[in-house]
């Protein structure tokens, strides 16, 4: 599509993007992190969208789940030739952003890349990185990461898969003993993969030393076929992802050499000896590395959500605000505008926060090389608050544009459902949710609970304010409604933390304590990681160099996105004192005076995520807007339109019919 011709575009759009008062490319460039980064995406995905193996024959809700899985490996599979055959120096994981779109609901290798990959490099010592490191880059084995079990998911330390060592053989015998501990969910594990890392309990020397991790080959590197003693297969149809082939696995009594235990932090020696590593939670550090990802993952999912809904709610008209004047835009219904510019402003708090989570990761990973273990916490308590919110607040937003476009919405042409599906998955996955905000209100306790000990974790340094907690400000600025969101989280945890003395003092066991107070354990780690991406969004807009109209555009969308999380949660701000009623009542005012503000700009803003139409794939949503042309052709498409008479109808109606003459 030619961006610069006016004359085939909806006159709506057309009027919108006159509109615009900042500069759309400079928007792009923070967008992606830089000009650079732009530029590189727009060279991959220029590569990937004049590819015609990118295209489906037909579209993919028409196909049998046979053929979905095998079209998507097919374009998966080029996908993978084609990274390979560009120019090297370039980290792929960088690259993944720039691929959403292309490959359409769930593909193949994904966990392959995400994840099998990364367990090499995280988890295998040297020697094993040189045996399969180049080999899974270059895609002659691929793998998977096996976890899950059908009994357990979240709860690691329950899994019952075993890998006990036999020190006469030098290998692993690894076992299921139960059904419940069949592999159950990795992606691409039932048909694609021929290698995976299997997370199992290490058995030596008659004991038990918990889930670590160990690559095994399933299948033949010839044949494809599963070894002796595998036994594999697809876990059938899901809510969405249905491309992939997420699969099970079981073992009976299968031996692996001992060099096939990922040894980079703990070891097994030939004798059988256990060489514990620096710290016991680092064969958790795929799943951690991951988490980091997926909050990026989650910002461009709702990239491409908003893009679609703004653009069709300033070319849908309906109904009337003047009685008797044209039908208005829907975009110019406030309601509407609550919809959808509150979703763009979330979108830059998760590109800003996960900037920020992954600077952390890098600098912990550096301190790690080193054996300084100190930071692994605060990454964990991060990355499980961001993972949980980003995914939640994404799968929420997507939903919402959803029903911001109507019936439209809610066909699969719009690519509004599965860009649902694809993104609801991430609340469950890589560590449900509830789970992990637990995991960041475990960490919030104890910090709390070690005020005035020096940890150098600065996510949790404003538990230690507590003079903050007596002050309430009459300033709004962002800053000022910043420190609102810490006086929040900070009381919510003095709250929690009193609560569960108060319990332990009346005789109850801690873990009873905690789990009578986790509803109120929630709302901490949700506060607290909601206050860290406000942080991090105010203070990046803030010290931001950009052009005034764009500091002008993100400046409003920050203090949109401030106002818009303390009305959605006013009583937590009320009840600490951080607002009064009063504030409350004015700061909804403002929201919609913001509102108002953002509403002319909102087309050209999505126009800034610069999501070219083939990869946005949605009737809706496409740059010229030209909507219901596009979605009557879609229709055409079915294949019940083939024929003006189904066959259905001479085998089943037409009897019905005629039963009762
Ligand atoms: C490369 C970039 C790619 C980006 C691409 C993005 C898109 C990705 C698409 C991928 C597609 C699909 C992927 C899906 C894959 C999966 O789902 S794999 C399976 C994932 N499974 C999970 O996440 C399981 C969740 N459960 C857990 O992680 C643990 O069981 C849990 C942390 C909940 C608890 O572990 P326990 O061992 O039971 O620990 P506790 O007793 O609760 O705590 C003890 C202490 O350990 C600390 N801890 C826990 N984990 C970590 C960690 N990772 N690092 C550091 N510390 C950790 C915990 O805080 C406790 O500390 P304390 O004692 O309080 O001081
Ligand atoms: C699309 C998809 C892809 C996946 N891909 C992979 C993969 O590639 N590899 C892999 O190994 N796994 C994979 N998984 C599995 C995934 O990681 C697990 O489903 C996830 O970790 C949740 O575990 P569970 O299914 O056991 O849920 P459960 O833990 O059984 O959760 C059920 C409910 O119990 C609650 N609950 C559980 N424990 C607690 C607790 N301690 N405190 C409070 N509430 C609790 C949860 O909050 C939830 O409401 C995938 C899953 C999906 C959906």
């Amino acid at each position: 599509m030619d961006k610069n011709n006016e004359r085939e575009c909806n006159e709506d759009l057309i009027r919108e993007r006159r509109k615009c008062n900042f500069n759309i490319e400079e928007l792009t460039n923070i967008v992606d992190g830089g000009k650079a980064r732009t530029a590189r995406r727009r060279e991959i995905q220029r590569l990937l969208i004049n590819d015609p193996e990118f295209l489906d024959e037909i579209p993919q809700d028409y196909m049998s789940h046979e053929d979905r899985y095998s079209n998507e490996l097919r374009k998966s599979a080029h996908l993978m030739q084609k990274l390979a055959d560009q120019e090297s120096g370039h980290d792929i994981h960088q690259d993944i952003g720039a691929l959403t779109g292309i490959l359409k609901d769930g593909n193949p290798l994904m966990v392959h890349l995400s994840m099998f990959i990364p367990a090499i490099l995280g988890q295998a010592n040297s020697e094993q990185q040189e045996k399969w490191l180049g080999r899974s880059l270059r895609n002659e084995i691929i793998g998977t990461y096996a976890q899950t079990e059908l009994g357990h998911g979240t709860f690691v330390r329950g899994l019952e898969t075993r890998a006990t060592y036999d020190p006469t053989v030098e290998e692993f015998v690894l076992h299921t003993p139960t059904i419940t501990a069949t592999k159950w969910w990795p992606g691409g594990l039932g048909k694609t993969c021929n290698y995976c890392v299997v997370m199992a309990q290490l058995y030596t020397q008659g004991r038990c030393y918990g889930p670590h991790p160990f690559i095994v080959q399933l299948r033949d590197e010839e044949t494809h076929r599963s070894l002796p003693g595998i036994t594999l297969g697809e876990i059938g149809p899901r809510l969405g992802l249905n491309s992939n082939d997420n699969g099970f696995l079981k073992f009976e009594n299968h031996r692996i050499p001992r060099t096939n235990m990922l040894m980079k932090h703990s070891q097994v020696l030939k004798d059988g000896t256990y060489v514990k590593p620096l710290h016991n939670k680092l064969s958790y550090g795929t799943m951690m590395l991951v988490r980091v990802g997926i909050v990026g993952a989650c910002s461009r999912s709702l990239q491409y959500a908003v893009t679609i809904a703004t653009r069709y709610s300033a070319v849908r008209h309906q109904s009337e605000i003047v009685p008797g004047q044209p039908e208005p835009q829907i975009l110019d219904y406030q309601t509407q505008q609550y919809k959808v510019i509150p979703q763009i402003a979330s979108v830059f708090a998760l590109i800003f926060s996960a900037r920020s989570l992954s600077k952390i990761q890098s600098s912990v990973t550096a301190k790690l090389k080193d054996g300084n273990t100190d930071l692994l916490p605060e990454l964990h308590s991060l990355s499980s608050g961001l993972k949980a919110l980003s995914s939640s607040d994404a799968s929420w937003g997507v939903e919402v544009c959803r029903l911001a476009c109507g019936g439209h919405g809610y066909l699969a042409s719009s690519n509004l459902p599965r860009t649902y599906t694809g993104t609801t998955c991430a609340i469950t996955y890589e560590g449900e949710n509830t789970v992990l905000l637990l995991q960041v209100a475990r960490y919030l306790i104890k910090s709390y609970r070690s005020i005035g000990k020096e940890t150098g974790a600065s996510s949790v340094s404003y538990l230690a304010d507590q003079t903050s907690l007596a002050s309430s400000s009459s300033s709004f600025s962002n800053k000022a409604l910043v420190q609102a969101f810490k006086l929040s989280a900070l009381s919510l945890v003095a709250e929690a933390e009193a609560r569960l003395q108060k319990l332990c003092d009346m005789g109850q066991e801690f873990y009873h304590a905690w789990n009578y107070c986790s509803v109120l354990l929630l709302k901490c780690a949700e506060a607290h990681t909601r206050y860290y991406i406000c942080e991090k969004y105010e203070q990046t807009v803030d010290s931001l160099k950009a052009s005034e109209g764009v500091k002008n555009v993100l400046q409003s969308l920050c203090r949109l996105y401030l106002i818009y999380h303390i009305t959605l949660t006013h009583g937590d701000f009320l009840k600490c004192g951080a607002l009064t009623p009063r504030n409350i009542a004015v700061l909804e005012g403002e929201m919609c005076d913001l509102l108002a503000v953002l509403r002319p700009q909102a087309v050209s803003i999505v126009d800034a995520f610069d999501i070219p139409d083939e990869l946005l794939g949605s009737t809706l949503g496409c740059w010229d807007g030209n909507v219901y042309q596009r979605l009557y052709d879609e229709a055409l498409k079915s294949p019940l339109n083939k024929t003006d008479v189904p066959d259905a109808y001479y085998k089943y109606l037409l009897p019905l019919m005629k039963s009762s003459l």
